[in-house]
């Protein structure tokens, strides 16, 4: 379902991703895990369109997103870091827009705003303005609104990031249950180990631009002689990935998105 081969992108002199290959199949959740700043978001905006590689190919669907834009995008929903809701809104009426947007029939998206507000349990909050809404139910929303045009392929960029445990659950519940229902496939990034751990069917590990290895979380493991993931990044890599986190610039990085996401 998407295949990636010799990826790179080089902004100047800088190498954000570099040579990097992979195959997600059908139906899998695959989920891309490394630190800030490793080239997570950067693969993923190549991935979808909204950045130019520099050299490497990609298929998605079997379609080049580079020469087949529009019916790329048809097939792919995104949910980004930075959210992109409208406060002033209803839950329903944000439904509605996106079911416009991409052209959804008008019946069908209501059915499907019905089907997946009641799955992401959102449905009895469905005419409440957003900007009453938790920071967890905001990002179940962008979820739930990342489905409605029934992509094959949904994007999901450190979609738990500033949410408290119980919320990341519940999410991670949410999204292997559309994953099953929906047979659709999952492309994530996170930088929290345990939620690749348990979420996704196959993991790749990417530092400084780097994919270091991929598999699923038990071949990881065994590779890299293992009980955790933890433990086989800090094999693999030489440095545990909280490190970054304690680097005083990426923790302001890291706060900055925080507040952004939770001041809508
Ligand atoms: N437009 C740009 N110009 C220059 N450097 C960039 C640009 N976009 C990203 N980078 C750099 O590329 C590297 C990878 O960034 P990227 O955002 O892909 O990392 P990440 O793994 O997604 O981390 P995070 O989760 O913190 O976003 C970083 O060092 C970043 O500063």
């Amino acid at each position: 379902m998407i295949r990636v081969q010799n990826l790179k992108k080089t902004f100047g002199s800088f190498t954000a991703v570099d040579d990097v290959s992979f195959d997600v199949a059908a139906g899998e959740i695959f989920a891309f895990l490394g630190p800030n700043g490793a080239g997570k978001t950067t693969t993923i905006k190549m991935l979808t369109t909204l950045l130019k590689p520099t050299s490497g190919s990609i298929q998605l669907d079997g379609l080049d997103p580079q020469t087949h834009q529009n019916q790329a995008r048809q097939r792919f929903g995104i949910v980004f870091q930075d959210p992109s809701l409208d406060g002033d809104l209803t839950a329903y009426e944000n439904m509605q827009i996106h079911a416009v947007l991409y052209h959804v029939p008008h019946k069908i998206g209501k059915q499907r705003t019905e089907e997946l507000l009641k799955l992401f349990e959102l449905w009895d909050r469905r005419n409440d303005q957003v900007k009453k809404f938790s920071g967890g139910m905001k990002r179940r929303l962008e979820i739930a609104r990342g489905f409605l045009h029934t992509p094959r392929i949904l994007f999901l960029d450190e979609p738990t990031l500033g949410l408290d445990p119980q919320s990341r659950n519940q999410l991670w519940t949410i999204v292997k249950k559309v994953n099953e229902t929906e047979r659709v496939t999952v492309f994530l990034t996170t930088h929290y180990m345990d939620e690749a751990d348990r979420v996704a069917h196959r993991i790749g590990i990417i530092d400084h631009g780097k994919l270091v290895t991929q598999g699923t979380p038990a071949e990881i493991k065994q590779q890299t002689d293992t009980q955790t993931l933890e433990d086989a990044f800090l094999k693999l890599t030489g440095n545990t990935i909280r490190d970054e986190s304690a680097d005083p610039a990426a923790a302001m990085r890291q706060f900055a998105k925080m507040w952004q996401q939770n001041r809508r």
